[in-house]
């Protein structure tokens, strides 16, 4: 009997195999971090040989924690870090670049040659986002444009372009051995090339990036079977059955699946992602037009996301380049060294700032320095920039939407930090509120994946299974948080207009 369902969560920082049962509960997790190689200012790779390597570990070590094989798994999920961009050759298996990732400002030049006829919106009411370096249609034009042969490699029809579930998905399905060749419309949605109303590549925008048509997986919906394990896999023939982007997945996950819910994601960025139903929005506020998910032949859900590049990876940053602590969870007691932020607000336009700005000429900024200043004010500043930033996304939602949200759904890493949660809510002035199980990505691509096999019966079910932990109420005066957004907005435009002919 198969009682349970396996998501491969493939995120930024690691790769995790997570076993979950008919409650939705937890059962085992496997996870590795693989080496985030940054040659440049600016530049962020994976070796997606090492992820795809690492991936078939976590599987093994969900399935080995829980003592289970692959006759108690019903199907397989996976949800993925997005638009993170891998070009590979079809007969070899091995991808032609290492894969850049969705944070790399190298296409800044590409984007600005776009641009030029037409403007950064030019394919925004088609596709639903602006021309930014975030999105893999640049990131495979960069390759094509930049990597020796591989321009002759595509055109030859022998190059094949995936975000990382399709490339988990490919070599899970057999590689250059029949592997399955597909994405689903959440991940489809963040290249630039698909049309949010038809679900399909548009050939001229396809032509307009100079990307073969050839190149691109096949799209399908969120929750179907694409394929089953190849024969070499510990799960072998178990199906593959759920594909979603990994902010859509937490979405899914967190049971947000009417119009009107949400969810904020707290990871290395931030994700808020608003359910817009059935209706395609088009933001004026600076959000992006996204699919939620779509189940087989069912209807397709639409959303607005407000992205935030930069918030978990700036706590890691305070770790790994100035080192004033040594593991994440350390930043709790560092900024509870001081009663308050000290005048210090840091703005970690680390890639430009995204959502709702759309800044690539912002560069990080720390203002407010006084000698009194010590690391205590700089980590407090740094957890503080994560709510302020998130403040700025909920707004823009607010206004896009005609509403203003009542409570704010959250999940990710982050949210582990009590004191954080707690600013999260004064500066927003709504409740925050997280659920029992906080892992709700790879959450929704199992349920995603048991729901095309009949594991669970709908919706419904799932959302019985969604259960609160705790709640944060705002406690902030309305005066002191008046002045807290007005000294982080003129933080905010002291990062912008940074990047000209010396600095990129
Ligand atoms: N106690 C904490 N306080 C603040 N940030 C934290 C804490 N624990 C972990 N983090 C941050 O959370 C992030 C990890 O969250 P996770 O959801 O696993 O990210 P991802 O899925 O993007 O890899 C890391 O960037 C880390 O810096
Ligand atoms: O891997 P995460 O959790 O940092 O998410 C990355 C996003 O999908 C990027 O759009």
């Amino acid at each position: 009997m198969s009682n349970y369902v396996v998501a491969i969560d493939q995120g930024t920082t690691s790769t995790r195999a997570i076993i979950f049962d008919k409650a939705g509960s937890i059962i085992s997790v496997g996870q590795k971090e693989h080496e985030q190689i940054m040659p440049q200012a600016g530049w962020v790779e994976h070796d997606a040989a090492e992820i795809w390597q690492n991936t078939q570990e976590v599987i093994g070590i969900a399935l080995g924690r829980a003592d289970l094989t692959r006759h108690d798994i019903a199907s397989i999920g996976i949800t993925n870090q997005r638009e993170t961009t891998v070009v590979w050759n079809k007969h070899t298996g091995d991808p032609v670049y290492n894969a850049i990732v969705w944070q790399d400002t190298r296409t800044q030049a590409i984007v600005d040659r776009l641009a030029a006829d037409g403007g950064t919106d030019r394919f925004k009411e088609v596709v639903g986002l602006p021309l930014a370096t975030y999105f893999s249609g640049t990131k495979i034009a960069w390759i094509l444009e930049n990597v020796e042969g591989a321009r002759a490699a595509a055109d030859a029809g022998d190059l094949l372009f995936g975000t990382t579930d399709s490339w988990v998905l490919w070599n899970l399905t057999g590689g250059p051995e029949g592997g399955v060749h597909a994405t689903d419309v959440t991940n489809a949605s963040r290249t630039l090339f698909m049309d949010l109303a038809t679900l399909e590549w548009r050939e001229d925008i396809l032509e307009t990036f100079g990307v073969p048509k050839s190149m691109m997986p096949a799209i399908k919906s969120s929750s179907e079977v694409y394929g089953v394990a190849e024969d070499s896999s510990l799960l072998r023939e178990t199906p593959i059955s759920g594909i979603l982007g990994d902010q859509q997945a937490a979405t899914f996950g967190q049971a947000a699946f009417e119009a009107g819910e949400s969810k904020n994601t707290y990871g290395t960025g931030c994700f808020l992602i608003f359910n817009t139903g059935e209706e395609i929005v088009h933001s004026k506020n600076g959000l992006l037009t996204t699919v939620g998910y779509k189940l087989g032949d069912g209807p397709t859900h639409y959303a607005l996301e407000g992205s935030i590049a930069v918030t978990g990876s700036l706590i890691q940053w305070l770790r790994d380049q100035l080192g004033i602590i040594e593991s994440a969870p350390d930043v709790e007691e560092l900024s509870a060294s001081v009663p308050d932020n000290g005048g210090v607000y840091i703005v970690p336009a680390f890639s430009g700032l995204y959502a709702p700005y759309w800044r690539p000429d912002a560069r990080g900024a720390i203002v407010g320095l006084t000698r009194y200043a010590n690391k205590g004010h700089i980590a407090r500043a740094a957890l503080e920039a994560v709510a302020f930033q998130t403040r700025d996304v909920l707004d823009a939602v607010n206004a896009d939407a005609g509403v203003d949200l009542t409570e704010l759904k959250v999940d990710g890493g982050m949210v582990a930090n009590n004191a954080l949660m707690q600013f999260q809510a004064d500066v927003l002035g709504v409740p925050v509120v997280r659920p029992v199980v906080a892992e709700t990505t790879a959450l929704g691509a199992a349920y995603a994946a048991g729901l095309a096999v009949g594991f669970w019966s709908g919706l419904g079910e799932l959302s019985a299974n969604w259960q609160e932990d705790r709640r944060w109420e705002p406690a902030m005066e309305q005066a002191e948080q008046d002045r807290q957004l007005r000294l982080w907005r003129k933080a905010v435009t002291k990062s912008m207009d940074w990047v000209d002919e010396d600095v990129r």
